[in-house]
């Protein structure tokens, strides 16, 4: 995968007039002394970073929480950018600059607000040539996502999957800098993606990205919904606010329908309160909601050998199917249910939909098995569960493929909703065996503290304190884990997934999980040959 910088733009935009811009978008062009004229001006492009910006782009400078992009706007000049679009305070800030800035700056009350329309505008509404399906929900949108993309490969050649893990046209990938990419990048993405001949692709939408309009400009065909549990209420405040912000997705400007898992409460009020037609999912055997939803899981069997799950899902017309998910766990049973309705709702056979589903391939740094139980080895897996919810169900997922004693190596991030720290503690000693506490990415918190907060819930769980390790190096963490365990034993390490980084104080170390483990298990072989 190139790094996150890899351009991902299409290679021959389409050019507009600027003024053709400002009369279908209503924009005021800011009087200022000396301002050049919008005649004959031409943009090929948009961007909201001055660090991204290409020659032909039109900058549009936001009030963000830390800075206004006013203040880059000579930065995206001198990158290239042909014209300014901004709110009041922002014009007022390119007036200012002296010398002047030496391009068109526009004015909008709520620049953000149209930045998705416009993006789509520019970059030639690719969405409308594309089959597109959208994934909230707090846990399991990267990997329903990737489900329907393996579904819809059945019908498409080429497709494009923009999530957390990478930006994935076809078999280029590069890393994502988020979960959704602001509504320019996505734009352009998905314009870079119908030129190399994709007919459909699958996105997650964050609820940052719903709360901050990233998606506008884009109405899917299919939007799926998985879960809402505590987490990000640093951003949304309230679980009423956060389901607020995700229940946009599910509006006629943004989808024309949906598929919603009823197994939680917000899932039933999502279904009683889109503004689409939706159809519910649910997907925990004997549940009530079952008897009720539109799909129903009726029974799972979860395999021994821990690769996947299979089950019968019941559709609306009371037919039974025989399905299979590739990866462990009944919440794969959930999402992988979900995805092959999405899929069959976006047009795939389906049939086809659950071969697809079933025999999707490994998802970076989720329930990814690193080290199979062979030769010696423990099992051990790379999981990206980060929330007590996800962390209790990815415990109990590999519960039953351990014979042996579970570990856990495991963190919280810093600068993030501290909360959950002593519950993913009491989480962790409650269902795991042995648990090493580790840091995860601190950012600007002192890691000690982070862990010395977990720490607390899993000694009120466990007194005794026995097997409760700290470690304060991740890689060691990993280490300590592989030396202690038998082949008996399972390994799951949370938390990062696949990321390719850890934030420490402001910089990001390269760093992962999985080259961590393989790395060990070298030096380990390497270190029993020189013995013999
Ligand atoms: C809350 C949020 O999403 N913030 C994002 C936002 O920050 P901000 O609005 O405060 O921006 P700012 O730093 O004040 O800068 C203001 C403007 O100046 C521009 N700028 C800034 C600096 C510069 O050198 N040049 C420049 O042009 C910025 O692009 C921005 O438009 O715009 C910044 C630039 O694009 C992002 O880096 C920043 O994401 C931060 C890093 C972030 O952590 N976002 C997370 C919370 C996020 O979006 N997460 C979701 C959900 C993940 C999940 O489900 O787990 C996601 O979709 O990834
Ligand atoms: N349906 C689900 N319900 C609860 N937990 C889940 C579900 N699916 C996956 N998980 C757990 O949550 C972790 C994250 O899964 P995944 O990456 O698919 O979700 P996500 O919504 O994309 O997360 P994020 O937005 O944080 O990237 C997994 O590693 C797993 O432990």
């Amino acid at each position: 995968m190139t790094p996150p910088l890899g351009r991902m733009r299409p290679l021959h935009p389409a050019t507009h007039g600027i003024d053709d811009l400002t009369s279908r978008f209503g924009l005021e062009i800011a009087p200022s002394a000396g301002a050049p004229t919008t005649a004959g001006v031409a943009l090929t492009g948009v961007t909201v970073a001055s660090s991204a910006t290409e020659p032909g782009d039109l900058f549009v400078a936001l009030q963000g929480l830390k800075a206004h992009g006013a203040t880059y706007a000579a930065q995206a000049v001198a990158a290239g950018a042909v014209a300014v679009l901004t709110d009041a305070v922002g014009a007022a800030a390119c007036a200012a600059i002296r010398p002047a800035l030496g391009v068109p700056v526009l004015v909008a009350a709520d620049p953000r607000a149209l930045l998705g329309d416009i993006a789509a505008w520019v970059f030639g509404a690719p969405a409308q040539g594309l089959v597109t399906v959208g994934v909230t929900g707090t846990n399991g949108k990267t990997t329903t996502t990737y489900f329907v993309d393996a579904a819809l490969r059945r019908l498409h050649p080429t497709t494009a999957v923009l999530g957390t893990v990478e930006l994935r046209i076809g078999d280029d990938a590069v890393e994502s800098p988020r979960t959704t990419v602001e509504a320019p990048a996505l734009h352009a993405l998905l314009a870079l993606a119908r030129e190399r001949g994709a007919t459909a692709a699958s996105l997650e939408a964050s609820s940052h990205a719903l709360a901050l309009g990233r998606v506008h400009g884009l109405t899917f065909d299919v939007v799926g919904f998985t879960n809402l549990q505590r987490d990000h209420l640093d951003f949304h405040g309230t679980m009423e606010g956060y389901f607020a912000d995700k229940a946009r997705l599910f509006a006629p400007e943004q989808a024309r329908r949906g598929v919603v898992v009823v197994d939680d409460a917000w899932g039933r009020r999502l279904v009683a309160e889109a503004r689409i037609p939706v159809e519910s999912v649910a997907t925990h055997v004997g549940a009530p909601e079952g008897a009720t939803a539109d799909w129903a899981v009726v029974d799972a069997t979860i395999g021994l050998d821990g690769v996947g799950s299979t089950f019968t899902l019941r559709g609306p017309d009371g037919e039974s199917h025989a399905c299979f998910s590739p990866l462990p766990g009944l919440v794969n049973v959930s999402n992988a249910a979900l995805a092959i309705v999405l899929a069959y709702r976006a047009g795939v056979p389906f049939d086809e939909a659950v071969a697809g589903v079933g025999s999707a391939h490994a998802i970076p740094g989720r329930m990814e098995r690193v080290i199979e139980r062979t030769g010696g080895w423990p099992l051990a897996l790379v999981d990206y569960a980060h929330t007590p919810d996800a962390l209790e169900l990815a415990l109990q997922a590999v519960r039953p493929i351990t014979p042996g004693r579970l570990f856990i190596v495991f963190g919280s991030d810093g600068d993030r909703d501290m909360g959950k720290r002593p519950i993913m503690g009491a989480t962790a000693a409650r269902l795991a065996d042995v648990l090493i506490v580790t840091d995860e990415n601190p950012r600007s918190e002192v890691p000690a503290q982070i862990r010395a907060e977990i720490l607390a819930g899993a000694r009120e769980q466990r007194p005794s304190g026995t097997d409760i390790l700290e470690a304060t190096s991740r890689a060691e963490a990993i280490r300590t884990a592989l030396r202690l365990a038998d082949d008996g034993d399972t390994i799951i390490i949370t938390g990062k997934g696949h990321e390719p980084t850890q934030e420490i104080a402001g910089v990001f170390h390269r760093y992962n999980d999985r080259d961590v483990l393989q790395a060990a298990v070298r030096d380990a072989l390497a270190a029993a040959e020189a013995v013999e």
